[in-house]
């Protein structure tokens, strides 16, 4: 195996990386799937890190670096870096307690594990070598690209004819381009307290495109950050657009936390220092802990560019919780307690005058996810977990808008979208308790019941789910031209839609049921919440506060 190599050392090392036979070794001596996933994943990095140095090694011996190819291989040695340092995290988890005798003995799986780590470790260094050797021209080139961009034009932020986004944009585990310029759009604006957008907070395409290019903070194991390296990171919990998110101990209070690692663009250090703000002033209005808010514990900045947010540690989402278990969705008792609990959060914030925008699964965390198997309830045959410990933690306070605010007609995660949102109305904080309602029924049949692709997508689907849209919003909708494209009013009032659906979004409304069939006759109480929490017009909708004193909410549901 090719030696370690001093990431920082100022020579460059050229050499070719190459298996001594240790991945082959590890790879036969056990069938452990992660083993094999993470072994084979190894391998196939060896040619690309080659042709790294390969592209690189002459830049670096004649000190002479191209622009454009120099921020390539930088994006590429970055994405590599994120890949392996997830493998070796993956390695790191393995339980050797939990193995299947097909995967070979206890010893060799520890054995191989063993091997993979210290192959993954030297191309980490081989890695962070070339990244290091690249760091100064990588600089100079973007400021270079800053300084071009003062002479772009920006965004106007109230057109809705904004500029479309090429298809090359969709990132973000397949966010379509649309979505993700909207969620931009509200992310960027003045969102704490100013009563108004600065222009000059815009994005325009090359700017977006070098933001979202920009990589995410490179860690690694046993790193100190914050002042006198109060935080050692321990492993990666989670990731975002905008940050990711360490699992670190904190020397002076010993207790486990998480460190939110903002990327280093400059208008995302600024966005999350006024999140911080925000969260500072939630902390104050909630000194009893009541309001089930993520608490936010620090602040500070690591290396200049980074905004780092120090929270409470917590364990799994509920979108992750329900990957995990396969969406096979939760007991009416735990649903009732997170129903509770997330209605409690936003009674909290409405006092404030706050509007949370992104209430999601992604956004509600669970603080413990542990729990014990359980005879599914409501499916034959199957299991569901139990948990032992329900309580919620709502995260993500960046899109969070306060009523004097302006409010922006872009906002929150499509799926999770109210219709005053989609059709371009008025909305306020009664547009967070439709997106819980869309929760708790992902929690209760493990589907998420608008998976929606498109505003005329999504239309058609919440008519088919919860009926017509009011002809009152309708009208409102059309007067102020606000109607997603294709979408026309017809002679009695209601919506048409003039456009034909693809086959796979014309299949899934066909499939798609009322809400009333989706609940069980015995659940009417949870059924009956939930009619109030989607009910389509905002002034019928409940209030967290109303919501509170349902009777589902008040008694130990019947399975
Ligand atoms: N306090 C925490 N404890 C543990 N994991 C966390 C915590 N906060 C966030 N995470 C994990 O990190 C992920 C990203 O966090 P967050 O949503 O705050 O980042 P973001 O960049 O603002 O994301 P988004 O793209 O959704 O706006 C979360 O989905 C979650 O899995």
């Amino acid at each position: 195996m090719t030696r370690p190599s001093n990431g920082s050392s100022k020579s460059f090392d050229a050499s070719l990386l190459e298996d001594d036979g240790s991945l082959d070794l590890a790879l036969m001596v056990s069938d452990h799937p992660v083993l094999k996933s993470c072994g084979q994943a190894l391998l196939a990095g060896i040619s690309e890190v080659n042709q790294m140095i390969q592209r690189c090694g002459p830049w670096i011996a004649a000190k002479d670096f191209p622009p454009e190819g120099t921020m390539e291989v930088n994006k590429m040695v970055s994405e590599a870096l994120t890949k392996v340092q997830d493998d070796m995290q993956r390695l790191d988890d393995l339980d050797l307690d939990l193995l299947k005798p097909e995967w070979g003995d206890r010893d060799s799986v520890r054995m191989a594990r063993k091997s993979l780590i210290g192959f993954g470790q030297v191309m980490t260094q081989r890695l962070e070598s070339l990244k290091n050797h690249l760091a100064q021209p990588v600089a100079k080139f973007s400021s270079m690209l800053g300084e071009k961009k003062q002479f772009t034009t920006f965004y106007a932020w109230d057109s809705d004819g904004i500029e479309a986004t090429k298809p090359g944009d969709a990132v973000n585990g397949g966010e379509d381009p649309e979505e993700r310029l909207e969620r931009e759009r509200s992310r960027s604006r003045d969102a704490k307290g100013k009563g108004e957008e600065r222009s000059d907070e815009s994005e325009n395409s090359e700017e977006r495109k070098w933001n979202r290019d920009t990589p995410h903070f490179q860690w690694t194991k046993g790193m100190k950050l914050g002042a006198a390296g109060r935080y050692v990171v321990k492993k990666k919990v989670g990731e975002g657009s905008f940050g990711r998110v360490l699992a670190c101990v904190d020397e002076t209070t010993k207790h486990a936390v998480a460190v939110k690692v903002v990327k280093g663009v400059p208008r995302y250090k600024e966005h999350a220092h006024a999140e911080a703000e925000l969260l500072r002033e939630i902390l104050r209005c909630d000194p009893g802990r009541q309001s089930f808010c993520v608490k936010l514990l620090g602040e500070f900045t690591h290396a200049v560019a980074h905004c780092c947010l120090v929270f409470e540690l917590l364990d799994i989402s509920l979108s992750d919780f329900m990957r995990d278990t396969d969406d096979r969705g939760l007991l009416l008792r735990d649903i009732r307690t997170i129903g509770s609990q997330m209605l409690q959060c936003l009674h909290f914030l409405s006092a404030m005058g706050l509007t949370h925008t992104d209430i999601k699964c992604r956004n509600a965390m669970l603080k413990d996810s542990r729990g014990d198997m359980v005879p599914h309830p409501r499916k034959d045959g199957q299991e569901l977990k139990r948990l032992r410990r329900c309580e919620i933690r709502v995260i993500d306070f960046g899109g969070a808008v306060l009523k004097k605010e302006r409010h922006s007609r872009h906002i929150g995660t499509r799926q999770y979208r109210s219709p005053e949102v989609v059709l371009g109305l008025a909305w306020d904080e009664k547009t967070d308790v439709w997106s819980l309602g869309c929760i708790l029924l992902t929690l209760y049949t493990g589907q998420r019941p608008f998976p929606v692709q498109s505003s005329l997508q999504h239309l058609a689907l919440m008519q088919r789910v919860i009926g017509n849209l009011p002809k009152d919003m309708v009208k409102l909708a059309a007067a102020g031209g606000s109607l997603p494209e294709d979408v026309v009013v017809d002679s009695r009032g209601g919506l048409q839609i003039q456009r034909k659906l693809s086959d796979e979004a014309q299949e899934l409304l066909n499939l798609a049921q009322p809400l009333e069939q989706r609940v069980l006759p015995q659940h009417g109480s949870f059924l009956k919440l939930l009619e109030g929490l989607l009910a389509a017009q905002p002034e019928k909708r409940l209030s967290a506060a109303e919501a509170l004193k349902q009777d589902f909410l008040s008694s130990e549901p019947v399975e």
